[in-house]
């Protein structure tokens, strides 16, 4: 699978949604980060916003919920129009049901983990979902500095993947730029949020193609995607 690219709406113009959207033309998602000041220490957006950002554009949603009881409000992300939701692990009550509930209302099921919270854990969840998506920052804010100390945990996981013979998307979110994103994809990521790597640029449309030519090569090169 080539290298999605998903940029993250956090750095965007909240003013412009709609042109925000219309200036990454040919992003294979736009990711929609969800914050409820309790989770995470910042506020964004939620349903109503999502659902007029999903009529405004065509790029599929990739809602990433950074909130507590995620158990109660992934379905009602779908029903808004996201077509994947990825919940956080630390914050799920129920994550299989979760997921199961995501999926059975036609969207991929997606967990995310935090810097500090291990993989191992969550192994035999891993068939249940559609992608895993490991923070490279402590999420909250765009802009933060990707924390390279996660390279072992994306080794890992694409390990497991593996091992499992899963069809698995392996996502990575922080801090991934022209300088992070080889590293990300060597490891073992194929999906990749970008926030301010694409929206703090003259052309965002045209970083999303060069990270997106990057992450490729890097791919094609590295020694999980050659044992595919
Ligand atoms: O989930 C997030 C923060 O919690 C954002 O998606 C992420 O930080 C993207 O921004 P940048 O690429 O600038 O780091």
């Amino acid at each position: 699978m080539a290298a999605q690219i998903n940029p993250s709406i956090l750095s965007a113009d909240f003013a412009r949604l709609a042109e925000e959207a219309k200036a990454v033309e040919g992003a294979d998602w736009l990711h929609v980060d969800v914050m409820d000041n309790h989770f995470v220490p910042n506020l964004t957006l939620g349903v109503p916003i999502v659902e007029s950002l999903s009529r405004a554009t065509d790029i599929p949603l990739d809602c990433h919920l950074m909130i507590e009881d995620p158990d109660r409000w992934a379905p009602q992300y779908v029903e808004a129009g996201a077509g994947s939701v990825t919940f956080h692990a630390e914050a799920a009550a129920a994550p299989v049901r979760t997921a199961r509930e995501i999926r059975a209302k036609g969207a991929r099921a997606s967990m995310a983990l935090k810097p500090a919270t291990p993989i191992e854990p969550y192994e035999d969840l891993l068939p249940e979902l559609d992608m895993l998506l490991i923070m490279t920052v402590e999420p909250g804010f765009g802009g933060q500095s990707f924390l390279d100390i996660m390279l072992p945990k994306i080794r890992r996981t694409r390990q497991l993947i593996a091992k499992h013979g899963l069809q698995l998307w392996l996502q990575v979110d922080g801090g991934v730029s022209a300088a992070t994103i080889e590293r990300c994809a060597e490891a073992g990521a194929d999906v990749f949020v970008a926030g301010s790597a694409v929206y703090n640029t003259d052309d965002p449309a045209a970083a999303v193609r060069m990270l997106r030519h990057q992450a490729d090569e890097a791919t094609a090169k590295a020694p999980w995607a050659c044992a595919h």
